[in-house]
């Protein structure tokens, strides 16, 4: 079936940050599942340094390895078990972030989330084992991000880099993902595969098992592997060099999404949105708008503007460009500042309000209704193509997935009113993002399609959301 082992009539991964795994679980039952969401993608399960700065825990730390023991505040091995049993059961399949270029960096503290120590000036890590021998010898930094070399076997901003030639490495990295795969998860998110040579994780690659059939996948299955390639141009490495050996993650997405739904480059142009503008194939990409780390940079959209925000996650969920995942975080207002956490450093569990909304300090993104409704409009839409493409010269345009959906987007700042061919069945259709369907009623637009498929739209220029989406589902039939 589809690469991503995901169910047939799943389309999209949430990135649920920092989440616990038990919270995790309890969200593919009562969430995920029912709003169609594909699949989840989690922290890195494997323990890493306790990393304390400016009285707080950094994200990052859990970046910073230690061992491959699962244990992290997110939770121990009977946890992440609990987990991907809960959400297979439920059909949200789990893709873990492994972080397997680099161990820690030089730190004054040297303890773990499971208690491990080591002696990082002798790159001695008992809990693996790995010893000198085992990193990239001598030791270099990366300066020259145009030097592949250097790149890939220097230390990535002092982080000690494994030397993935050496087989005991492979084989104790294999270890860490077969014990992933035996434990039900659908496939891998790889940190920083920039840094790693193709040839070495190719080799690593196909070492894997096929994933655990108890969890529900069919015999034979490979598990679904996205390489974090972070690339917007003008460095040696390019994300083709990874191409071959599994999708790779599609930073410019998210920059040049923002740059159209910012109004500073116009819609019409999106007429040609895919591999014409420099994109990694469609069937090797995974398309987001952030993620964990861009979203902390100055010039990214995310949940902090809000209203551009939904709109590029609408374009790119509505668009049939590469595996889809959404952002959903805790909010943050220091760009170091870790999850929310009680005064044992422990992780704080969203609570949920009576609108759906998170508590607790989390922001949580894919329970937006403009979110989660396009996630299921992508869903009711796979396998179409876009049809009735319409613009208006510049910031207006519209366009159909086959018969199945259809979708209008008003950037200009006026109102768009206009009788547009929409390709879907005769009917009447609730606007999935001003509202959504309650029994018979649509609690926001209604669009009528006449029996040639046109509908008279009208988006105003100023109002909560600057699209309209409706789709042959149930979250949007009348
Ligand atoms: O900002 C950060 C962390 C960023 C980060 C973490 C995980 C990721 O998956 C990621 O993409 C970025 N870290 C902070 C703090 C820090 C952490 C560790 C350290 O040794 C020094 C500083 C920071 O300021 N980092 C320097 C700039 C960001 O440089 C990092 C990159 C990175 C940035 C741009 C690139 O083009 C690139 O190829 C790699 O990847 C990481 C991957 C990791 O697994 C762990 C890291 O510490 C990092 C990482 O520091
Ligand atoms: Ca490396």
């Amino acid at each position: 079936h589809d690469r991503t082992n995901m169910l047939p009539d799943r389309t999209t991964i949430v990135h649920l940050f920092e989440w616990k795994w038990r919270d995790i679980a309890d969200e593919c039952e009562r969430f995920l599942a029912p709003k169609g969401y594909g699949g989840v993608q989690i922290s890195p399960p494997s323990e890493n340094l306790i990393i304390h700065k400016d009285g707080g825990r950094p994200w990052y730390e859990r970046y910073q390895v230690m061992s491959y023991k699962l244990k992290t505040r997110s939770g121990d091995e009977e946890d992440f078990l609990n987990m991907t049993k809960r959400c297979n059961q439920v059909g949200v399949r789990v893709y873990a972030d492994v972080v397997v270029n680099h161990m820690t960096g030089d730190h004054p503290t040297n303890v773990g989330t499971g208690g491990s120590t080591a002696d990082f000036k002798n790159y001695d890590y008992p809990a693996v084992p790995y010893s000198r021998e085992h990193f990239h010898n001598p030791a270099c930094q990366i300066n020259d991000y145009n030097n592949a070399a250097e790149v890939r076997s220097c230390n990535l901003v002092g982080l000690k880099d494994l030397d993935h030639s050496k087989s005991y490495v492979r084989m104790k990295i294999v270890e860490f993902f077969n014990k992933l795969i035996s434990l039900g998860v659908a496939g891998f998110r790889v940190d920083a595969a920039k840094h790693m040579w193709p040839n070495d994780l190719g080799e690593i690659y196909k070492k894997l098992n096929d994933l655990n059939t108890n969890f529900g996948f069919a015999p034979n299955t490979r598990p679904y592997i996205y390489q974090e390639v972070i690339y917007y141009g003008f460095e040696a490495i390019t994300p083709s060099d990874y191409t071959s050996l599994g999708d790779v993650t599609e930073f410019k997405v998210g920059s040049e999404l923002k740059s159209v739904f910012r109004g500073r480059n116009a819609l019409k142009w999106l007429v040609s949105w895919g591999e014409q503008w420099a994109l990694s194939p469609s069937d090797k990409a995974l398309a987001f708008i952030d993620n964990h780390d861009t979203q902390r940079d100055h010039d990214v959209l995310t949940y902090k503007e809000s209203r551009p925000y939904k709109a590029a996650i609408a374009f790119m969920l509505a668009h049939p460009y590469g595996v889809t995942r959404v952002m959903s975080s805790f909010f943050f207002d220091n760009k170091e500042q870790g999850p929310p956490m009680d005064s044992n450093e422990n992780i704080v569990s969203p609570s949920i309000n009576e609108d759906d909304t998170c508590g607790n300090g989390w922001a949580c993104e894919h329970r937006w209704r403009q979110i989660y409704q396009m996630a299921a409009f992508r869903n009711a839409v796979r396998g179409t193509d876009v049809d009735q493409w319409w613009d208006n010269g510049h910031n207006q345009i519209a366009f159909s997935r086959g018969d199945k959906g259809f979708i209008v987007f008003n950037v200009e700042g006026q109102d768009l009113e206009q009788k547009l061919q929409t390709g879907l069945p005769a009917g009447d259709y609730c606007d999935v993002i001003s509202g959504k369907v309650n029994g018979d009623k649509c609690t926001g637009l209604k669009v009528t399609v006449d029996d040639k498929g046109f509908a008279n739209i009208h988006l105003p220029g100023h109002v909560e959301d600057m699209h309209l989406a409706i789709h042959v589902g149930k979250e949007s039939s009348l």
